[in-house]
């Protein structure tokens, strides 16, 4: 089988060598020599470099490959990829190629690009996931539509992505671009699980007074049970390291996070289609807040420093609130799946959408064992409940600030607790007359209900 691979970069390099590994044959292009130079000779030092054609232009690729055509695109997100396409239809590719985008591109730009390029080439859509080492090794892959090609290069990327019980992690989820879709979900839940991590580790280190490496400790035995997750054992270790100097590598870096897109897009799709992912939505304002110090807002409204207030944990109810919080993150997560797919029509299938997250992914964690037998079950862990909403009040004592700990211990309460919105609805058709519905489904006027003398003004 012969495939293309456009974009060498961080990805583009490791997903290069692992289709090679498996018995590849690809052409490869970077606008910058070196990254082809340093493929090249990656491939040489693993003895695979036979199977590797680096090529200088896209005109030299599109020659070089027999029709039908199969592209791969790794190159960053937004008008590069459409760059790339034009260049590639100049260069030759016809009706039937496939070019499969498997960059973090935004789903909505997939299904314009679906339209522009149809009678030009198949545009496919796939998410990856899982960094250098996933793509090198084996990453996730979130694939989308039924785009005549697919059936060409499906075999091969179920051999190419990671693998969790003898099943492939690849999958084609759902129609149109919901494959991107699930990456940009997939990329929402990383990122409220990374700060809620970053919130326990607060907790133990200011609540409690705990070392780095002490952290490093109890996220290690964490990891031994049934918490063990990629993430949990990536911030072990990282809370592990020392200089030198002996100095905690965390006391080395800045506070302010950066961010590439795809956790906004999650909170402003979720917005749009009106579905409550408070977590995700905390997990990105809580890195909009490590930038704050910078703006110009925040320099006029400085506040002193509070110190923290110590607090006595324990530690097996940490564990049960970190467990439940994590499993919520997920549930929100699946629920946007949900309702996008109903809202789009494009036929998600939420347990392939998991199978792609069991192994290679950022997201990958043993207790997903229990939400692929569905997500209810979270609703009977009731000594996991009670633990997060002891901890979060535990957690506010100390004065600190927990976004994703606390919205989501509110996202279960809001679940499973009375709701007030009935005051809400009143106060809007108080001032606005925009109508109450009762508890009969009658939709009327607080003043059809009851006589309201004068209103306050
Ligand atoms: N890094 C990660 O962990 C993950 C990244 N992704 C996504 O994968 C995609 C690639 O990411 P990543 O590998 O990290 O990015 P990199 O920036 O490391 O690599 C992109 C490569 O594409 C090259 N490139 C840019 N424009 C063109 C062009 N017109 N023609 C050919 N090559 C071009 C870049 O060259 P130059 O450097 O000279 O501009 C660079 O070598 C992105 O969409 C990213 O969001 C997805 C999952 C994980
Ligand atoms: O897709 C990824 C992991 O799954 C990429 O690493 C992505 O860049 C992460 O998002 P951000 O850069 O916004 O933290």
């Amino acid at each position: 089988m012969q495939v293309a691979l456009v974009g060498l970069g961080v990805m583009g390099k490791n997903l290069a060598l692992n289709l090679i590994e498996q018995g590849m044959t690809l052409v490869a292009y970077d606008k910058n020599p070196d990254a082809g130079e340093e493929l090249l000779s990656c491939a040489k030092l693993q003895g695979m470099a036979d199977r590797l054609h680096i090529v200088s232009d896209l005109g030299d690729m599109v020659k070089r490959l027999t029709p039908p055509r199969s592209i791969l695109l790794l190159v960053p997100a937004g008008e590069l990829v459409d760059k790339v396409c034009s260049e590639l239809v100049e260069a030759g590719v016809d009706c039937d190629d496939i070019i499969v985008d498997c960059g973090n591109s935004n789903y909505k730009d997939g299904i314009t690009r679906k339209l522009k390029y149809q009678n030009k080439f198949e545009f496919a859509t796939m998410g990856i996931s899982g960094g250098a080492e996933g793509a090198r090794h084996g990453p996730a892959m979130m694939a989308s539509g039924s785009e005549g090609g697919w059936e060409r290069v499906e075999p091969w990327f179920e051999k190419v992505a990671a693998s969790y019980k003898g099943e492939s992690c690849f999958a084609r989820v759902g129609q149109s671009a919901s494959g991107h879709f699930v990456k940009m979900v997939h990329n929402g839940i990383e990122y409220a699980l990374m700060q809620l991590i970053a919130e326990m580790y607060q907790l133990l280190r200011l609540g409690t007074k705990r070392s780095p490496h002490e952290v490093a400790e109890i996220f290690n035995q964490w990891s031994e049970g049934s918490l063990n997750s990629y993430l949990l054992s990536i911030s072990s270790h990282i809370l592990s390291l020392e200089t030198n100097a002996d100095e905690a590598l965390v006391d080395l870096i800045d506070n302010k996070v950066g961010a590439k897109g795809t956790g906004l897009w999650t909170a402003q799709n979720a917005l749009e289609l009106g579905i409550a992912v408070p977590s995700l939505v905390a997990a990105v304002q809580a890195r909009h807040l490590t930038n704050t110090g910078d703006t110009h807002a925040a320099k006029e409204m400085a506040y002193a420093a509070k110190s923290t207030t110590h607090v006595e944990l324990d530690l097996d109810e940490l564990k049960d609130a970190f467990l439940f919080a994590s499993l919520l993150a997920y549930r929100q997560g699946l629920a946007l799946i949900k309702g996008a797919s109903r809202a789009h029509q494009w036929k998600v299938d939420l347990s392939k959408t998991l199978q792609t997250w069991r192994a290679g992914c950022i997201i990958r964690a043993d207790y997903l064992d229990n939400i692929a037998e569905g997500v209810e079950f979270i609703d009977t862990l009731e000594k996991e409940s009670l633990a997060l909403r002891k901890i979060c009040g535990q957690a506010m004592m100390t004065g600190l600030a927990f976004p994703v700990l606390s919205s989501t211990q509110t996202y279960f309460a809001t679940l499973t607790t009375p709701s007030n919105g009935h005051l809400v609805q009143a106060q809007r058709d108080y001032f606005g007359e925009h109508g109450i519905k009762t508890h009969s489904g009658e939709v009327c006027h607080l003043t059809d209900l009851v006589e309201i003398d004068a209103k306050v003004r």
